[in-house]
């Protein structure tokens, strides 16, 4: 099995009374494709600005572990050393191009530390004295690389911005693998594609993983491209972590289907008679069980609790309803019944029941 590249641990990350992010462990393995997973807020791109550099979380660790077996503990990085030592770079939710600068410019820019360094910090460095020339055709030629492998090389002169959307995309990725990492973080680089684009998406992810080495953990909604691409999906739901396997047995988690698949209230039932989850349907035809939920004081990591979150001098009252984490209605009916000594525990409903 491969080693970790990427080592989570009890990461937590709260914004005044809010913990995005509650005491969340996972691994992503070197050379596999990692998907995070989950509905709107879960927590996912907290992970991401906690992984990168964007946010320090208020509890936790996050170990890079490099090929050269050095190893960097992400928190304590700055953000800058984040993508020069320990080898991360990411793509945002939205796409974040120099749209007036041409394809080559932009994966150029990517690279402008390494050729900064190469002139010595100085105008005859700037000039060609000494490495800059040859780190300078170097750059090129990766970025030209990179064009080729995103299937973009005929457009290498033209404006970023006048690209279509999925070849913005593509670009993005390209120019995040011109700083040359060691894992590529995704945030929904299959948002807004269309099948094709998407499918040219998942080529060049493939591609990456096939032929580089570097390891990629993503954030996706889009579950084809999910279960199509993924080693690994770990699943959050309010910040907290309640999958995690390989896609086939993360989509038959009677838990991650209840909470997560883009499955709508109405089609939870017909999607767990599907894969033979009866008693998951009865828990959720039963009303919440008021007795079992955490305590109104506990934050919104719980999901079902009335919260409040001061924001400056004003104070705004978030309200979750009990009840509303599906998973974790399901997770207090299998610790019922374990402490009743009922058979039939979640391990055999999974696979499906056909
Ligand atoms: N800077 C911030 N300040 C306050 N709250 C924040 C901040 N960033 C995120 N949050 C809150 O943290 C929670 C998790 O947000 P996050 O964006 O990480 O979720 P997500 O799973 O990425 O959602 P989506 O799929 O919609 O992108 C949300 O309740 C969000 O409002």
């Amino acid at each position: 099995m491969p080693d970790p590249i990427l080592k989570v641990e009890h990461l937590s990350m709260k914004f005044g009374g809010l913990v995005a992010i509650g005491d969340l462990s996972f691994e992503a393995r070197r050379g596999d494709i990692t998907a995070l997973i989950g509905p709107n807020g879960a927590g996912k791109t907290t992970v991401f600005n906690c992984i990168t550099g964007f946010y320090k979380p208020t509890e936790g660790m996050i170990t890079m572990a490099r090929r050269d077996g050095s190893a960097y503990l992400l928190e304590r990085l700055p953000g800058h050393e984040i993508t020069a030592r320990a080898r991360v770079a990411r793509t945002f939710q939205n796409i974040r191009l120099f749209s007036g600068m041409t394809l080559l410019e932009n994966l150029l820019v990517a690279q402008h530390n390494k050729l900064m360094k190469a002139s010595g910090y100085t105008i005859l460095g700037l000039v060609g004295i000494g490495g800059y020339r040859r780190a300078s055709a170097e750059a090129i030629d990766l970025a030209k690389f990179w064009l080729e492998k995103a299937d973009l090389i005929d457009r290498a002169d033209d404006p970023a911005g006048d690209l279509p959307y999925g070849a913005q995309r593509r670009l993005e990725i390209a120019r995040a693998m011109c700083t040359g990492p060691e894992l590529l973080c995704l945030d929904e680089p299959a948002a807004g594609l269309n099948p094709r684009e998407s499918h040219a998406l998942n080529a060049l992810l493939n591609d990456i993983k096939d032929h580089t080495g570097t390891s990629i953990l993503l954030i996706e909604h889009d579950m084809s491209v999910v279960m199509e691409i993924s080693d690994h999906v770990v699943v959050l739901e309010y910040g907290r972590k309640i999958s995690d396997g390989d896609p086939t047995s993360v989509k038959s988690d009677p838990k991650v289907i209840a909470a997560y698949l883009g499955v709508e209230d109405e089609e939870i039932v017909e999607v767990l008679t599907e894969v033979g989850d009866d008693r998951v349907i009865e828990e959720l035809d039963a009303e919440p069980d008021r007795d079992h939920g955490p305590p109104d004081s506990a934050s919104m990591l719980a999901g079902p609790v009335t919260d409040t979150i001061a924001h400056s001098d004003d104070e705004e009252r978030v309200s979750v309803m009990r009840g509303a984490s599906k998973a974790e209605r399901i997770e207090e009916r299998e610790a019922r019944d374990r402490a009743a000594g009922i058979s039939g525990q979640p391990d055999d409903k999974r696979g499906g029941g056909e």
